[in-house]
């Protein structure tokens, strides 16, 4: 089997050892980089969250302290005082920064969970790369956008995979593990590790569009907006029946706005330009008119249904 990743990922003269990853910097401290961040620090992980604003990162700190006492309201019940220390040590392994550049600067693995777009994501990486160490590993958390376009704007793309969570991070078991052609052993082997050190199940998946997860989930979250479009069955209703009468723990339109519609459009036009004539892929008129008036779902307080 490693053999076989080995022939299929190829080795470039600049591999390096397995790193085992103790500090990792995360890019973007919104829904998935603050939920990495919680999940990387409770395992004993010490991290530096960057974003663009120092008011972002203290909502970010904010966001991560939130949910640390959603669990140990449950994990110490019965003991409030040891669950208020668990906190405190696990926000000690989160430090804040707004310079991604110096936070590169001393790190084992850099992942971005930034805005879903391509050249933001490139420019990112293209700026580390000059300032990472040699052996640091750069990861993307995107949902939909192919690794190695944005590996492509660095030079270790021997050292670049993507590490792709779920929302919420700390509930959410399933990590995709992606390796790209030019992927070393090494590199992707860390990455198993490190998702198995979070908790975490990993899959390998292949470098293609939403990799496993999102190429099934996207299609069926756009037929729902479609079948509503078409006065098929109200919001309400579609979450109700794919709820009770297939089990899932939200309906589509719930889940929507728990990702964030932006998240959900940059995904379907960056497929339509892929593959304009997929009907999987076709635009949501519904969608689109709620992103333009600023309803990105939960996060904003609006989307498909209200939260305020
Ligand atoms: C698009 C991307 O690329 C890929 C994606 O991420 S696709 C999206 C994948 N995610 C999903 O499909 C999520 C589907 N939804 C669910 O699994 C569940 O509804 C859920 C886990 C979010 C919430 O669970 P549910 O039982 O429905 O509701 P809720 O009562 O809010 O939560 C139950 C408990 O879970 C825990 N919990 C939920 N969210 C949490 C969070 N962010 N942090 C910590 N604990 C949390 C808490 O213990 C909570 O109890 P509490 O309310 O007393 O604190
Ligand atoms: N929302 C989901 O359910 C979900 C699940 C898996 C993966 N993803 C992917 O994760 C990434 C982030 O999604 P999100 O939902 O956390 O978005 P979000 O809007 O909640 O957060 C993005 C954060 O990145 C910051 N940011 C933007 N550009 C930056 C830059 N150049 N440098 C530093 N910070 C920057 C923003 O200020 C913001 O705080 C996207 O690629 C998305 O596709 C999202």
């Amino acid at each position: 089997m490693a053999f076989f990743h080995q022939i299929c990922r190829g080795f470039s003269s600049s591999a390096v050892r397995a790193v085992v990853i103790k500090h990792v910097t995360i890019i973007g401290g919104g829904q998935m980089g603050s939920g990495i961040a919680q999940v990387a620090a409770s395992t004993g992980h010490s991290v530096t969250l960057v974003d663009t604003s120092e008011d972002i990162l203290k909502k970010s700190v904010k966001t991560i302290e939130g949910s640390l006492r959603r669990v140990v309201k449950k994990k110490f019940a019965d003991k409030p005082e040891a669950g208020e220390e668990y906190v405190q040590k696990v926000l000690k392994n989160v430090s804040t920064s707004s310079d991604a550049g110096s936070a590169a600067q001393g790190t084992d693995l850099v992942l971005e969970a930034i805005v879903e777009n391509l050249q933001v994501k490139q420019d990112l990486f293209s700026h580390l790369d000059k300032l990472a160490p040699a052996h640091t590993i750069f990861a993307s958390n995107t949902s939909s956008l192919s690794i190695s376009d944005i590996a492509s704007s660095t030079s270790r793309l021997d050292r670049f995979g993507g590490l792709h969570f779920f929302n919420p991070v700390p509930m959410m078991k399933l990590v995709e593990v992606c390796g790209t052609s030019a992927t070393s052993q090494e590199t992707f082997d860390s990455l198993m590790n490190f998702s198995k050190e979070l908790g975490k199940t990993p899959v390998s998946c292949k470098d293609t569009p939403g990799f496993i997860v999102n190429r099934l989930l996207v299609p069926y979250i756009l037929e729902a907006y479609h079948l509503h479009e078409r006065g098929h069955g109200s919001k309400e209703d579609v979450d109700i029946a794919m709820k009770l009468g297939a089990g899932y723990p939200m309906g589509p339109f719930e889940l929507s706005d728990y990702i964030g519609l932006d998240t959900i459009k940059f995904i379907l036009d960056g497929w339509r330009v892929m593959d304009p004539n997929n009907p999987s892929f076709a635009p949501s008129e519904l969608l689109n008119k709620l992103v333009a008036e600023g309803k990105l779902g939960k996060k904003t307080g609006e989307g498909f249904y209200k939260y305020k």
